[in-house]
């Protein structure tokens, strides 16, 4: 067999943790490879040390049918192999070329040739059906159009191996269906594809083998078509999972939210939300769909006093808390799951108990007078991390940077909902998550609304918005298009509205 890439018996061990234990990955040529996993089983590990970041402490890898030693990321280019990371690693206020040749292109004479090197990239970027713009500014172009930088900064070192990591997490629906014909460009020009991701669907849809791995071994390798999404996900978790939301009826009280003809200003100090009004009850789930950048950053943003409204108001169970800082929006009952679990989320260089009362650590127990009661903490954080199955090396003590994406977004989650808030508002909660933890996150929401609190969920998986949400409102284009009861509606419908047509039809 024609394996490009072989990865055997690999084992990786990190304090108080094996991430790798035996991993065997065959990666054939011209081959679209899924690596599937729970949260934490050891896949950006794996891949890690294929890139060259990590050396594993056993096993061996070829490539070609030759072992070789991959000492860092740029032994792991000379080799042909390129890693598109889950956080990108671009310089904003660069043009597409100046970053994908920046640390590469010298010419003979030490001056750079730009111009050579935008005609490139021009036409990688046609060959592969990329429409990339190379004098474009990072800045000025989607997350969609910077991943595929990403891409072509490999294909520009001439990478014939291509590892993606969790590409689809920061996609909308269309640009996921643009990245598979993406792939499926690039295998049929010879390049072989590893990615990593949590999303059957796209497995079925781009893969031809999958590798799933669970708590660090290899489970086994199947081909996608013949092996479905129940299987897969079954193998993972080592469970049957139900791909429903099982909910009983809302049943909503008083007005614990409401927006009151809420304007707020975006970034480029225009009107992101505009004239926005709702009501969110307690005892219910009110999803909000829209496509990315549509004013949901900035609906967030001001209800947490991160942003500032430009008018409006907003009454927190009847007070109006439009001027409130955001300590006393947190004292009064608002808990936020933030979308970048990384920027917003959690203070990556903190432990994880640290990170557990950032919000109360200025109450008894866990204060008093200012001396901090590390017991109480501990104890705090250990059991929000056991309900919630965060799996770190070394539970509350660890660092959260160790943790993996998924733990860390558990994390912050048991974190938010442990805070008992009556008003939850979860962004994107479920993004990186696998299968299992979605229907145990899902659960954990709905349980809320059922205590009688408000939740506010803001997610781009419509299929999420439709089943866990009682009531729908659709943005588009910072405006309320209409709210829905999700029970009465469907998939076309919120589409239809997200593109700005109102229920009923009108524009
Ligand atoms: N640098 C590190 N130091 C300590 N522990 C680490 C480090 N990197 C990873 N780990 C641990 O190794 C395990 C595997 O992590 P890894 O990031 O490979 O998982 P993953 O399968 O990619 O998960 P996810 O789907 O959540 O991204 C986790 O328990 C993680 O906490």
């Amino acid at each position: 067999m024609d394996f490009v890439v072989e990865m055997l018996n690999i084992r990786k061990e990190f304090p108080g943790v094996v991430a790798n234990d035996d991993i065997t990955l065959q990666l054939r040529r011209g081959e679209i490879h899924a690596l599937l996993g729970e949260n934490g089983a050891g896949k950006s590990t794996l891949m890690s040390i294929l890139f060259g970041m990590y050396q594993p402490d056993k096993g061996s890898i070829k490539i070609n049918g030759e072992t070789v030693r991959i000492a860092n990321p740029n032994v792991a280019n000379n080799h042909g192999i390129g890693m598109v990371h889950q956080h990108f690693k671009l310089v904003s206020n660069f043009t597409v070329t100046e970053n994908i040749i920046l640390g590469n292109e010298l010419t003979r004479f030490g001056t750079l040739n730009i111009q050579g090197a935008a005609r490139k990239i021009e036409e990688l970027s046609k060959h592969y059906g990329l429409n990339v713009d190379p004098h474009a500014k990072i800045e000025d172009i989607s997350v969609g159009m910077q991943q595929r930088v990403e891409i072509l900064k490999m294909l520009y070192r001439d990478a014939e191996v291509l590892i993606l990591d969790e590409p689809s997490a920061v996609l909308t629906p269309k640009e996921i269906e643009e990245l598979i014909k993406i792939m499926l460009n690039l295998v049929k020009e010879g390049k072989s594809i590893i990615v990593i991701t949590h999303k059957l669907k796209e497995i079925k849809a781009a893969a031809d083998r999958c590798t799933v791995i669970r708590r660090g071994k290899t489970i086994g390798t199947v081909d996608v078509k013949t092996t479905s999404e129940a299987r897969m996900a079954e193998m993972m978790v080592g469970r049957d999972v139900t791909f429903t939301v099982a909910k009983a009826g809302s049943n909503p009280g008083e007005v614990i939210l409401k927006l009151d003809d809420l304007t707020v200003m975006n970034n480029k100090n225009v009107a992101g939300l505009k004239r926005f009004s709702l009501d969110v009850r307690a005892g219910e789930i009110v999803g909000i769909a829209g496509v990315e950048g549509n004013g949901q950053s900035e609906l967030v943003e001001a209800i947490t006093g991160l942003r500032k409204a430009e008018s409006g108001n907003i009454f927190l169970e009847g007070k109006d808390i439009t001027r409130d800082s955001i300590r006393s929006r947190i004292d009064k009952g608002i808990a936020h799951i933030p979308e970048d679990r990384q920027k917003r989320g959690l203070v990556l260089d903190y432990s994880l108990e640290d990170n557990m009362i950032l919000e109360v650590y200025n109450r008894e127990p866990f204060s008093k007078r200012g001396i901090l009661n590390r017991s109480a903490i501990r104890k705090y954080a250990s059991d929000i991390l056991s309900s919630f199955d965060v799996r770190s090396g070394r539970g509350p003590l660890s660092l959260s940077r160790s943790l993996s994406g998924g733990n860390q977004q558990k994390a912050i989650i048991g974190r938010e909902i442990e805070l008992n808030p009556s008003l939850l508002i979860a962004v994107q909660p479920t993004r990186g998550l696998d299968v299992g933890s979605i229907e145990y996150i899902h659960k954990r929401l709905i349980e809320h609304r059922d205590k009688g609190k408000a939740v506010l969920l803001i997610s781009l998986e419509l299929d999420e918005v439709l089943n866990v949400s009682d009531r729908i409102a659709v943005v588009n284009n910072g405006e309320l298009i209409g709210v829905v009861e999700a029970a009465e509606t469907n998939e076309q419908e919120i589409g239809l509205m997200m593109a700005g047509v109102g229920k009923g039809g009108e524009q």
